[in-house]
């Protein structure tokens, strides 16, 4: 559903994504990791359209600049973009709209309570908490339903229902054949659904890791320790 087929971003001279290619299935979670700077939210950008790369990304086969992947693909971005002069209800309204979707309301309504901003419908967009925010942010991106999705660090500034809510949503959207792709860095958040995980390092993917290559006594937590930590003791040499 996501194809990524050898992106490479620059900044300048510098290079935040280093030929990278990765793919996500209909009904599969894959989990984005890395240090800070690694590059995981340049990825994401690209991968939605944002920024301008060498290499080809697809969404069920189409490229992500049309109108055709953009129907498919949700995207959370890492910090909130919502309209300051917007209601909560309006910002609903307004992606139904873009959308064209018909019958959103239902929708809008259950994502809303699951949310907990049902009491907040009439509030601005300029109003709400941080927390709240990225409540929002996550049921804009779900309200159209999208057949593929990513989250760039959805949990932070989540309260515990909120955490607990989104990662139901994200099981259910995963058990639904929606496809998947979340960067994070707290490593157990995805645990219980979590797929494949591409490690990433200085712009590159340094290990892709299935839930199947893990033996009984190694974590996913172990993974990452044992190639972030070579990978930077390899660099002091
Ligand atoms: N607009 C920009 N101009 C120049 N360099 C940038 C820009 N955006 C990001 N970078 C650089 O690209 C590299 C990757 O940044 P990116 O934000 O993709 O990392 P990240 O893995 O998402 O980090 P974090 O976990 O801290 O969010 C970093 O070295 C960063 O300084």
């Amino acid at each position: 559903m996501i194809n990524v087929l050898g992106i490479t971003k620059k900044y300048g001279k510098f290079k935040a994504n280093d030929n990278i290619t990765l793919s996500v299935g209909s009904g599969e979670l894959a989990v984005l990791l890395g240090p800070n700077g690694a590059g995981k939210s340049t990825l994401i950008k690209s991968v939605c359209g944002l920024l301008r790369f060498d290499g080809s990304v697809t969404i069920d086969g189409h490229e992500n600049h049309t109108t055709e992947a953009k129907r498919l693909l949700g995207y959370v971005p890492e910090f909130p973009v919502l309209y300051p002069m917007l209601t909560v209800s309006e910002h609903l309204e307004f992606i139904a709209k873009a959308y064209r979707l018909d019958a959103w309301e239902g929708k809008a309504g259950e994502l809303l309570q699951r949310f907990e901003l049902n009491d907040k419908k009439m509030k601005l967009g300029k109003e709400l908490s941080k927390g709240m925010q990225q409540k929002l942010s996550v049921c804009c991106a779900l309200l159209p339903q999208p057949k593929a999705i990513i989250m760039d660090e959805p949990l932070v500034g989540l309260d515990p229902h909120g955490i607990r809510e989104l990662k139901t949503v994200i099981s259910e959207l995963r058990e639904n054949g929606c496809a998947l792709l979340i960067s994070t860095h707290i490593i157990g958040s995805m645990e219980e659904n979590w797929d494949t995980t591409y490690i990433m390092v200085k712009g590159r993917i340094q290990r892709v890791c299935r839930r199947s290559d893990l033996n009984a006594n190694q974590s996913l937590e172990d993974v990452y320790f044992a190639i972030t930590e070579n990978k930077s003791q390899e660099d002091e040499l």
